[in-house]
């Protein structure tokens, strides 16, 4: 219901709260005089009775409509609100891979500048028809023009969200006239020249191991990363992610890979749980990551493990319930998301992050009031989810991520002791 409607729905019940006050006093005095004629009759008294009951049950009827009313214009108030407090914090992004943010609009044209049909997305996104996408979005970006383009465009848009740090992933692939290392390089640079301007935003990379791709191309991404990420002038590379299609490749074949990764001081996130593997879960507990991805089919005791352990667990609302073939909307989110569920119920370390913001249509405000919606989250408690975040981040600068952790938090700070000032502590 609009605000207008209800402002005119109340104008409108005051208007007839007053003709039956009005009315009451006219019949008051009809009453009256009627009253010194027919006193000794009791018809009198039945009609008296009739109309008392009348007048005062249509009065407690439209009293009972206008709270009601007024309660709805509340709640609209509070819920724009929240909605503009979350818009304005300063947001952290952990979970978003770079050619999954490609705009639609990006897409059909890059398609059509290399004569290719144009994608038309499933009118329902599921993890099947997910992986049937990235073949058209990779054979979009071809050259390391086109890469630059996506590159630049994916910062803007989590600029425009409010994203103040955010840890970008891709998988290198050799693009026309160009290797893997050059894809990496290409991004690297876009970041270094995006930093030069004067967006707050802070892109960190991680480089992303496919699952369903060779063990030898693994490694290949992970000598890439360590050769960079070693280089004295690196300041965006931080980690690796082991990622790619759940239903293909198994986890414990990229074990050794991921260890030689951790040995040169990457930090490591792995995809876990998109599918029922109850024991591939067991094993990438074992190996103890420094973020799981989703965690959505996982036990109750895998959970207490990772919360245990202090994994911080990155989830995309809106991606893992379509994963989970589920509907995007806050009852499912709330009812049917058992991972964000016992993360908010148990504190344990949790991010929400976007996943692939071009193909699932969202960005990191969208994805972050979801959870307040869905959850009922005050201010406060919104805030705090960001707030934790500040310390899953994969930044190995203490500066930064000392810097990073004032300029988030002092915001915050600020913008509650706003809604303090204005008297906005109700729930
Ligand atoms: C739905 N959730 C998901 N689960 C697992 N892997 C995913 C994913 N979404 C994206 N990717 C991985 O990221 C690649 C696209 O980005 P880049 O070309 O690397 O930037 C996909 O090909 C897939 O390997």
């Amino acid at each position: 219901m609009s605000l207008s409607t209800i402002n005119t729905g109340l104008g409108f019940i005051n208007t007839i709260n007053a003709h039956i006050a009005l009315a009451s006093t006219k019949w008051c005095t009809i009453l009256h005089k009627t009253a010194a004629k027919l006193v000794h009759k009791r018809r009198f008294f039945f009609l008296l009775g009739s109309l008392s009951t009348l007048l005062l049950s249509s009065t407690l009827f439209f009293h009972n409509l206008k709270n009601k009313l007024l309660l709805t214009r509340n709640k609209k108030a509070l819920r724009d609100r929240r909605k503009a407090f979350t818009r304005s914090l300063y947001k952290i992004e952990l979970h978003c891979h770079l050619t999954g943010s490609l705009r639609l609009s990006t897409l059909n044209e890059l398609l059509k500048s290399h004569n290719l049909p144009p994608y038309t997305p499933p009118p329902t996104l599921t993890l099947k028809s997910c992986f049937t996408a990235f073949p058209h979005i990779h054979s979009a970006i071809k050259t390391v023009q086109n890469l630059s383009r996506v590159t630049f465009e994916c910062l803007a848009d989590l600029s425009y969200a409010n994203v103040i740090y955010a840890e970008i992933r891709t998988t290198p692939r050799a693009l026309l006239n160009s290797t893997k290392s050059e894809y990496i390089e290409t991004v690297l640079s876009c970041f270094s020249e995006w930093s030069l301007g004067d967006s707050k935003l802070l892109p960190r990379l991680i480089i992303s191991v496919d699952r369903s791709k060779p063990v030898s191309e693994a490694y290949e991404n992970v000598k890439i990363a360590v050769e960079k990420f070693n280089h004295p002038s690196n300041k965006c590379l931080v980690g690796i992610d082991l990622g790619g299609d759940p239903t293909k490749g198994s986890f414990i074949d990229f074990l050794p890979v991921l260890t030689l990764a951790r040995t040169s001081g990457l930090k490591i996130t792995v995809h876990c749980g998109e599918i029922i593997n109850p024991s591939e879960i067991d094993e990438i507990l074992n190996f103890r990551p420094d973020r799981l991805g989703h965690f959505l089919t996982c036990t109750d005791e895998q959970f207490e493990r990772a919360r245990d352990n202090e994994i911080p667990i990155e989830v995309c609302p809106t991606s893992n319930l379509l994963t989970l073939g589920l509907n995007s909307d806050s009852v499912s989110l709330k009812t049917r998301h058992g991972t964000l569920r016992k993360c908010i119920e148990t504190a344990a370390s949790f991010s929400i992050s976007t996943d692939d913001p071009g193909l699932f249509r969202t960005n990191p405000v969208r994805e972050l009031w979801s959870v307040s919606k869905a959850f009922e989250l005050d201010e406060w408690r919104i805030a705090g989810v960001v707030w934790d975040m500040v310390d899953q981040v994969f930044e190995g600068n203490r500066k930064t991520r000392a810097y990073l952790a004032r300029d988030v938090r002092v915001r915050i700070k600020k913008m509650l002791r706003v809604l303090e000032e204005e008297g906005g502590t109700e729930k």
